[in-house]
């Protein structure tokens, strides 16, 4: 049987109070099954990275439920949350966010020295095909290997969860197509459950799921019974 690691129920997002509240989310369900590539499209302002924030522990519903396998997120403390994320989620995001004084492997030494059961930092660049610039800066690294490193940092941990938002929002097709790759390989290889949000609708190719958006509301849910590799893909 199929579990998932996301259901929620009657999601809403208000932002703001009065007449200047911004209704974000207007009642999401959803399911995200386990061990899936699971892609978020939709226009901007839709509703993509509330929706994102809410299931990844960063931010809170104003109403409905998110089950993170039988667990109510809606229901935890501040500190029940923090250790959810810590747990169980690994974040990637459109500009990187490493540390720029620090070499690609120190970068990923610093979600390992926290985690409960992580993996040694050298095996997880090795697993986004940098194990030969692990002393590099970020500044001595293209934008694509940045990510790559961003990815290791995220992996390390050996998340149930990785989120992407705009994973290869900044990089050309081809480098972007690279990274994407890295992704596929941590889904297949640690069984991570993944979720992209990104603007390039030629990537739902690539994903097991397809979520729409439309503002604030889930547009439709399509199901790819073959899927492609990043490399039969352009955008
Ligand atoms: N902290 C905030 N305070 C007020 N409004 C917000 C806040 N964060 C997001 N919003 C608003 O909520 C709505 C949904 O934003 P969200 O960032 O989730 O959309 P998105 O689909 O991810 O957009 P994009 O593709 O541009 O990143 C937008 O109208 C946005 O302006």
């Amino acid at each position: 049987m199929t579990t998932n690691t996301y259901t929620t129920r009657g999601l809403r997002k208000i932002y703001g109070e009065g007449p200047a509240a911004v209704h974000a989310l207007r009642g999401v369900d959803l399911e995200i099954p386990e061990g899936e590539i699971v892609l978020l499209l939709g226009p901007s302002g839709s509703g993509k990275s509330t929706l994102l924030n809410i299931i990844g522990g960063l931010d809170r519903a104003t109403e409905g439920t998110v089950l993170f396998r039988d667990r109510d997120l809606s229901a935890m403390t501040d500190r029940e949350l923090t250790r959810y994320r810590r747990d169980h989620v690994g974040f990637v995001f459109q500009f990187y966010n490493l540390m720029p004084s620090l070499t690609a492997h120190e970068n990923v030494e610093l979600v390992t020295e926290i985690a409960d059961s992580p993996m040694d930092p050298d095996e997880a660049l090795a697993l986004v095909g940098l194990a030969d610039r692990a002393d590099h800066f970020p500044a001595q690294l293209s934008g694509g290997e940045q990510q790559r490193v961003a990815i290791a940092r995220a992996v390390a941990k050996q998340p149930d969860v990785l989120f992407c938002d705009e994973p290869t929002g900044a990089l050309d097709s081809a480098t972007g197509r690279s990274v994407l790759n890295v992704l596929k390989d941590v889904n297949e290889q640690l069984g991570s459950t993944v979720l992209i949000v990104t603007h390039a609708a030629a990537q739902a190719a690539m994903a097991d799921r397809v979520i729409r958006f439309s503002d604030g509301a889930v547009h439709e849910v399509t199901v790819n019974a073959d899927k492609l590799t990043p490399e039969e893909i352009s955008w």
